[in-house]
């Protein structure tokens, strides 16, 4: 009999919908590992926030692994947009929020990565052969639209509380026009830091920025108001103007706009989560080839 070791051991068949909890848990953890990012919780510390820290995003995205499977196992289940799929959807997100408040002991860590990460792992296991970022955020966007009858009607989220004084778009309009801050600024913006020679880790930090230059992000405007947000989306646009991340003076402009959010309170809390559903579109359709499309 042939000895295993490290370098012939068979690894474990995944199903469609693990492989897709995986690489969303993944691209959670890469987002909370990033760093420096301005304002959030990265390798350095808690940024602007008192009541996170990166053990408790890692505790956080690891909890949601089983919520992103069942979400993909109801794709799978129904395989067609429609309100059954949108019902359940929104069911097991409910679900997935209290187990994750459980585990960081009521801190909201992950409340708009389940929503967007949600929609994007669920209309990927609507049709895994068509797993381009364009096609996948269409299907997400049409789940979105459907309305979830069994929702609690919240006017009191921080959200809609800003979505509402502003007259801005949040999470669920963001979700409902297909992620524009993630197809036409995050995604380019990535592919194009990289093909410059930028670094992977000064590429996503480019991403993060390429999302924050006009995204309504709801916690920064919660927490900041619009003055908040305008300081956000123009320092942000300082640094890529600068040369982005990679460049010395790009790197400068980050550690300005590290000090404004700090200095204001401010966590772009959203935009992270669209960076994370940016990484997780970049590794789905290669992920997907690689362990489901070889069997
Ligand atoms: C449909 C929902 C998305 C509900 O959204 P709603 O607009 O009502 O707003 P919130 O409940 O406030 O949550 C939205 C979260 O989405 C992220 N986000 C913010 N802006 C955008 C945007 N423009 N586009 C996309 N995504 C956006 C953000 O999540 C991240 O930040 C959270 C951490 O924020 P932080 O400020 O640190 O923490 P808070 O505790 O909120 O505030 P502080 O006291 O600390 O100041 C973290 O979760 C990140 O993921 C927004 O928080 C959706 O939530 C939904 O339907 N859920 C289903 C569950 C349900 O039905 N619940 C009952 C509804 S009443
Ligand atoms: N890295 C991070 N810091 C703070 N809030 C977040 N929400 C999602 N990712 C986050």
């Amino acid at each position: 009999m042939r000895a295993v070791n490290a370098l012939n051991v068979q690894q474990p068949q995944l199903s469609l919908s693990e492989v897709l909890a995986d690489l969303a848990v993944d691209a959670l953890i890469d987002e909370a590992d990033l760093s420096p990012k301005p304002g959030l919780v990265d390798r350095r510390g808690s940024g602007a926030h008192t009541d996170l820290h990166l053990g408790l995003m890692h505790a956080s995205a690891l909890s949601l692994w089983p919520t992103f499977k069942a979400m993909a196992d109801a794709a799978l289940h129904f395989g067609e947009i429609a309100q059954p799929l949108r019902e359940t959807l929104g069911r097991l997100g409910r679900e997935g929020e209290v187990d994750m408040l459980g585990i960081t002991q009521g801190v909201n860590t992950h409340r708009g990565a389940i929503w967007a990460m949600g929609l994007v792992t669920a209309a990927a296991a609507l049709d895994w052969r068509e797993a381009t970022p364009a096609a996948v955020t269409l299907r997400a966007a049409r789940i979105a639209l459907i309305g979830d009858r069994a929702a609690p009607h919240c006017d009191a989220s921080h959200g809609a509380q800003v979505c509402r004084l502003y007259g801005v778009r949040g999470a669920r309009e963001e979700a409902q026009l297909g992620f524009p801050a993630v197809m036409q600024l995050g995604l380019p913006q990535l592919l194009g830091s990289r093909a410059a020679g930028a670094g992977e880790q000064n590429a996503r930090l480019d991403s993060l920025l390429a999302i924050m230059t006009t995204l309504s992000d709801t916690c920064v405007l919660y927490r900041a108001g619009l003055a908040g947000l305008s300081s956000m989306q123009s320092g942000a646009r300082a640094v890529l103007q600068a040369g982005g991340c990679a460049s010395l003076d790009g790197r400068r402009r980050l550690r300005e706009l590290d000090s404004d959010m700090l200095r204001l309170r401010a966590s772009p809390g959203g935009a992270a989560d669209l960076l994370a559903v940016t990484l997780f579109l970049d590794r789905l359709a290669p992920a997907l080839q690689a362990q489901i499309g070889s069997d």
